[in-house]
C-alpha cells in the first residue's frame, strides 16, 4: 500500500538520494556509521553510541526514512524514550526538520505514558478503573502513604534520606520484576521491615484500585499477558518500535517492548551503556550487553564520533571511562579541534571553590552550567549567585532542605535566643542540647505564665538540685549571648556550646541519616551565614533563597544552568563547572563502602555519572575540588585523582611502548601504565616500577 501525505518540507526527501537531500536541505551531514544505522529497516537492531554522537539525529532521520522511502505509515511507528523532556525534544526536533504533518502521526512518548494509554484503553473496555497516586491531580499521595507505613511498622519517622531509599527500593522491585523471594538478594532492599511495608503498600493500592508510576509498567505487562486481543491490536498498530536512551530502560520496560514487538521484532534501540545512571532505580543495561542472546538475528551498529566536545574533552573522558570494567568497548573519537585543556583545580576549602566559581561567572555566564552530585548544593550556589548578581536558572528545585528538621532546629535555637518565652521553639529543641531538661519540667513551665522567661520558670521547678540550677543558668546565658553574635559564630555556639552537634553525632543513625550528610547540611547553613551580621537574618535569607529558586526556573541565554549530574543527561553547554568533587560526595559513600566490600557495580555507576557530566561540555570543562570542608579535612574525589593521572600522562604524552630516558636509570621502554605506576624495562637495570607523579615533580622522565 502506498500512503500519500501532505508534507511540507518532507516532500523534498522523496527522492533517490535521501542523504544528499538531508544534507542540502537541512544541513544534516550524516557520517557513514550514522547512515548505516538510519538505513536499517526490519528486525532487531542495537545502536551503541558515544556521548554527543547524534543519537536523536539518527532516530529522527530513520523515522523519516521509514516513512518517506519505505512507505511506512507514521502511525505504525512508536518512538519511546526515558524522560518527558527528551520525548518532547525528539518530537520538536522531528517536526523542525520534517514538518508538522508528519510528527502528528508519529507517536513520540515516554514508556510510562505509553503504558498509561494502554491502561486507560483497558479500563474503558473492562470497566476496571485505576487512580494514579503520583503527580499533580492525585487524590492521595504515594510518598505520604509510604511514610505512614514506615512509621507504623518501624515505630519511627523515616528521615528524608530513608524515605528516598524506600521510594527507590519500591521502584527497584517493580522495575526489576522481583518476587518476594528475591528481596533478600538485594542489599538496597535491606530497609527495616521492607517486606512488610511493601506487602501492605501493595494491598492498600489493590483495595482502592490505586496505581503508582511503576505499577503502570507491571499492569501493562499483565494486561498484555491476559488480553491477547489488546496486545495483537497494538502489535498491528505499532509495527516499528524505536527506543532512545536504551541504557536506562528497566527490565519491566524491556518486557513491554519485547511483548509488543515480537515476533517481527522490528525494534531499533539506541543506547550508550556508559551513560547508564539509573541502576539504583532498576535500569537494566545488562539487557543490552546480552542483546544478541535476547534477540536472535539482531544487528549491531556503532556510532563513535562525538560532535559535541573539543578533542581535549573527548580524549580525557574516553580514557576515564575505560576504568570501568562492565561495558561495551567503544572507540570514542572526534574531529573537533583542540580547545582549552580539561582543568582540575584544587582549593583550600569549599569557600575558595565558590569564590573562584562566582568570579569566573561574573563576567561571562553565557551557555554555562554548574553541575553537582547532591541537590542540596543548589542552596549555597544560589546564595552566592544572588550575592554576585549572576543570572541563573534551575529546573528541578524540589529542595527539601528548607523543611529539613536540622534547619528547623537551628531556627528554633535562634528564635529562642531572641525570645526567651518562646515555648514552641523550646519544646522542639530542649532534649537536643546539654540542658538535661525533662518532660516533667516542660509540662511544668507550660502550666505557668506564658509571658515569663522559660529559663526563670525552669529555675522555679520544685526541688531542683544545685547542679541542675547551674545547668539551666549556663544554657540561659548561652542563649543570651547567641543573639549578639554574628550568624556564623552563633551557629558554632549552638553546635558546640549547647552541644547540638553532639546530639546530631549520637542520633544520626536513629534519624536514618548518616553523620556525613548531616555535616553537609550544617556546612550549607554556615555558608549562608557567612556574611550575615546577626543570626535572625538567617530566617530572611533562607526565605529569599527559596523564593528565588521558584522564580528562576526558565531558560535564558545568559543564565547559568544549575543541575544535578542526573538531570544534566542529554544536555550540552559551552562551559561546564563540575563542583564539590570530593570522596563520599562524588563518588558517594555508599558506592565506596560497597566497593570496599568487593562489589564494584555502584562505584562504576558513579563513574558513569561523572562521565555524563564531563561529556556535557563543548569547549571548557573545569573540575573543582577542595581539601577541607567546614574546617574538616576531606579527600579529593578518587575520580579526580584518576583524571589527574590521565591528564598528566597526556601532557607527558606517555603510552605503552614509548622509549623514554630516566635521569637515574637511563634509557628504557614503557611496558605498562597502571594508575600512578609505570613499569619500565631499562636497558641497564631491567624491569623497574617508577612513580609517575614523583618522576614528573622531579623532572626525571622524558619521552624520546
Ligand atoms: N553528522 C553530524 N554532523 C554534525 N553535527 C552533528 C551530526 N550528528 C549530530 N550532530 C550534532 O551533535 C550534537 C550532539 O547530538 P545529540 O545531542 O543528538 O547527541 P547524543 O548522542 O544524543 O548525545 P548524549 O547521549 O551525550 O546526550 C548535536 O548538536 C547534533 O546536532
Amino acid at each position: 500500500m502506498i500512503y500519500f501525505y501532505i508534507i511540507d518540507k518532507g516532500v523534498s526527501l522523496l527522492s533517490n538520494n535521501f542523504f544528499d537531500n538531508l544534507s542540502s536541505n537541512f544541513n544534516i551531514n550524516l557520517n557513514p556509521q550514522q547512515r548505516e544505522a538510519v538505513l536499517h529497516k526490519n528486525g532487531p537492531a542495537l545502536v551503541l553510541a558515544v556521548p554527543g554522537a547524534g543519537k536523536t539525529t539518527v532516530l529522527i532521520s530513520r523515522t523519516a526514512n521509514l516513512i518517506l522511502n519505505h512507505n511506512i505509515n507514521p502511525q505504525n511507528i512508536l518512538s519511546v524514550t526515558f524522560s518527558k523532556a527528551s520525548a518532547i525534544d525528539m518530537k520538536s526536533r522531528f517536526s523542525k526538520v520534517f514538518g508538522n504533518n508528519l510528527d502528528r502521526k508519529v507517536h513520540f512518548s515516554t514508556i510510562h505514558s505509553f503504558a498509561y494509554s494502554v491502561i486507560r484503553y483497558y479500563s474503558k473496555i473492562s470497566n476496571d478503573y485505576y487512580t494514579l497516586i503520583e503527580g499533580k491531580n492525585s487524590p492521595v499521595n504515594k510518598i505520604s502513604i509510604l511514610k505512614k507505613l514506615y512509621m507504623e511498622l518501624n515505630n519511627s519517622m523515616p528521615s528524608e534520606e530513608k524515605l528516598e531509599e524506600l521510594l527507590n527500593a519500591v521502584g527497584f522491585v517493580k522495575n526489576m520484576l522481583l518476587n518476594k523471594e528475591d528481596f533478600t538478594t538485594y542489599k538496597k532492599l535491606k530497609i527495616n521491615n521492607f517486606k512488610k511495608i511493601y506487602a501492605k503498600y501493595e494491598s492498600y493500592k489493590k483495595q482502592n484500585n490505586y496505581i503508582d508510576f511503576d505499577d503502570m509498567l507491571s499492569l501493562t505487562i499483565s494486561i498484555f499477558e491476559k488480553n491477547p486481543l489488546i496486545l495483537s491490536n497494538l502489535k498491528q498498530r505499532y509495527q516499528y518500535i524505536q527506543v532512545d536512551e536504551g541504557q536506562d530502560t528497566s527490565r519491566a520496560q524491556h518486557k513491554i517492548i519485547r511483548l509488543l514487538s515480537s515476533p517481527k521484532n522490528n525494534l531499533f534501540i539506541v543506547a550508550d551503556d556508559d551513560q547508564s545512571i539509573y541502576g539504583f532505580r532498576g535500569a537494566y543495561p545488562e539487557y543490552l550487553l546480552n542483546f544478541e542472546k535476547n534477540y536472535s538475528h539482531s544487528k549491531k551498529f556503532f556510532m563513535e564520533q562525538n560532535y559535541r566536545s573539543s578533542s581535549n574533552i573527548v580524549d580525557t573522558s574516553n580514557k576515564f571511562i575505560t576504568n570501568n570494567t562492565i561495558r561495551y568497548s567503544k572507540n570514542l573519537y572526534t574531529e573537533n579541534s583542540e580547545e582549552s585543556p580539561v582543568t582540575i583545580i584544587k582549593f583550600k576549602d569549599e569557600k575558595k571553590q565558590y569564590e573562584y566559581l562566582f568570579d569566573n561567572l561574573k563576567n561571562n555566564s553565557h551557555d554555562s552550567a554548574i553541575l553537582f552530585r547532591n541537590n542540596i548544593s543548589t542552596i549555597s550556589i544560589v546564595d552566592g549567585l544572588l550575592k554576585n548578581n549572576i543570572p541563573f536558572f534551575v529546573r528541578d528545585s524540589n529542595i527539601t532542605f528548607f523543611n529539613h528538621w536540622i534547619v528547623r532546629d537551628i531556627l528554633s535555637f535562634i528564635k529562642l535566643s531572641y525570645d526567651e518565652t518562646d515555648i514552641n521553639s523550646f519544646e522542639k529543641i530542649y532534649y537536643r542540647m546539654n540542658g538535661y531538661i525533662s518532660k516533667k519540667q516542660i509540662s511544668f513551665i507550660k502550666s505557668k505564665n506564658i509571658d515569663e522567661s522559660i529559663f526563670n520558670k525552669l529555675l522555679n521547678f520544685p526541688d531542683l538540685k544545685i547542679y541542675q540550677k547551674n545547668n539551666i543558668k549556663r544554657i540561659r546565658d548561652k542563649f543570651k549571648v547567641i543573639r549578639k553574635l554574628n550568624a556564623k559564630t552563633a551557629i558554632d555556639s549552638i553546635l558546640y556550646d549547647l552541644e547540638y552537634d553532639e546530639f546530631l553525632r549520637k542520633n544520626s543513625k536513629r534519624y536514618g541519616q548518616s553523620y556525613e550528610n548531616i555535616k553537609i547540611i550544617i556546612s550549607t547553613i554556615k555558608l549562608i551565614c557567612r556574611d550575615l551580621e546577626s543570626p535572625i537574618l538567617l530566617i530572611d535569607r533562607l526565605n529569599y533563597i527559596k523564593k528565588s529558586l521558584y522564580e528562576n526556573r526558565d531558560f535564558g541565554e545568559e543564565k547559568v544552568r544549575l543541575s544535578t549530574f542526573h538531570s544534566a543527561k542529554g544536555l550540552e553547554f559551552e562551559r561546564v563547572f563540575m563542583i564539590d568533587l570530593i570522596d563520599n560526595e562524588f563518588p558517594n559513600s555508599n558506592s565506596i563502602d560497597e566497593y570496599e566490600m568487593g562489589n564494584k557495580k555502584p562505584l562504576e555507576e558513579e563513574r558513569r555519572l561523572f562521565y555524563v557530566g564531563m561529556t556535557r561540555a563543548k569547549k571548557d570543562l573545569k573540575l573543582l575540588t577542595y581539601k577541607s570542608r567546614d574546617g574538616e579535612e576531606v579527600l579529593i574525589s578518587r575520580f579526580v585523582a584518576e583524571l589527574e593521572r590521565i591528564i598528566s600522562n597526556q601532557s607527558l604524552g606517555i603510552n605503552n611502548g614509548d622509549n623514554i630516558v630516566h635521569k637515574s636509570f637511563g634509557k628504557g621502554i614503557v611496558l605498562d601504565i597502571d594508575k600512578d605506576i609505570l613499569t619500565i624495562k631499562f636497558e641497564k637495570y631491567g624491569k623497574k616500577k617508577v612513580s609517575l607523579s614523583l618522576s614528573m615533580e622531579n623532572n626525571l622522565l622524558k619521552v624520546v
